[in-house]
């Protein structure tokens, strides 16, 4: 069985109280910690920096974090956010001017690299580098903003990911991040996906448990078997 990764992303944590927040989402059963860096530039929204990833480590956060680069330029930033304790760094490929230098750069910093697709970003930017990637991140929403609906057109786009994956025969990871629910978690693995951020299904609920029970209940049916 194919194992699925659930990602609470903590854009939608409350931020007055960030540490305890995101602790809890783990302790609900959450694997990896979605953390979106906006600039107010690439993105209309501000968020946050190196500094709060490493106040999340200082307070004892160990799972993976999972850094989203919503930024531009991206290059200068992949040394303090490895620095600060970042596992995952994918960025959107046309912020970067160099995209294979830039997969480098995450990569001497000892981080796993991914690159991020917008819902109108061909997949083409993966032909040269499929051996630099650890992760391939479909956004099923426009970046900038939780609590957006799912775009359905991404199933296509995930099917279309994984059959590249797949004949790649490199071991990447495919992750969807957006309006991602319980009544569409399901759907979105049979298309290929095995990583699944979730910020206001998982927040904007009292019960984190519940939630990611009653997804990984939806995954159970899809047992890993794709298409
Ligand atoms: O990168 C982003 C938005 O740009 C996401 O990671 C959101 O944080 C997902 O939030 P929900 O759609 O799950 O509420
Ligand atoms: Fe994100």
């Amino acid at each position: 069985m194919k194992q699925f990764l659930l990602a609470p992303s903590i854009l939608a944590a409350d931020f007055a109280r960030l540490g305890e927040d995101t602790a809890k989402a783990l302790a609900a059963g959450g694997d990896v910690v979605h953390f979106d860096v906006m600039d107010n530039h690439y993105v209309p929204n501000l968020t946050m920096g190196p500094m709060v990833l490493k106040a999340l480590r200082d307070y004892g956060i160990t799972a993976p974090i999972d850094v989203h680069l919503m930024v531009k330029p991206v290059d200068a930033l992949i040394p303090e956010f490895a620095k600060a304790g970042a596992t995952f760094i994918t960025f959107h490929p046309e912020a970067s001017e160099h995209v294979d230098r830039t997969l480098q750069l995450i990569k001497e910093h000892g981080c796993k690299a991914g690159l991020v697709f917008n819902p109108a970003t061909p997949l083409d930017y993966l032909d040269y580098v499929m051996d630099k990637l650890d992760i391939i991140l479909l956004m099923s929403v426009n970046p900038g903003f939780g609590g957006q609906s799912f775009i359905p057109g991404t199933l296509d786009k995930l099917r279309q990911a994984r059959r590249l994956i797949d004949e790649s025969g490199y071991n990447i990871r495919l992750e969807v991040d957006g309006g991602v629910k319980i009544d569409n978690i399901g759907q979105i693995a049979a298309a290929g996906a095995d990583m699944f951020v979730a910020g206001s299904a998982i927040f904007g609920h009292p019960d984190y448990k519940k939630v990611i029970d009653e997804m990984r209940g939806e995954l159970e049916k899809v047992n890993g078997s794709f298409h």
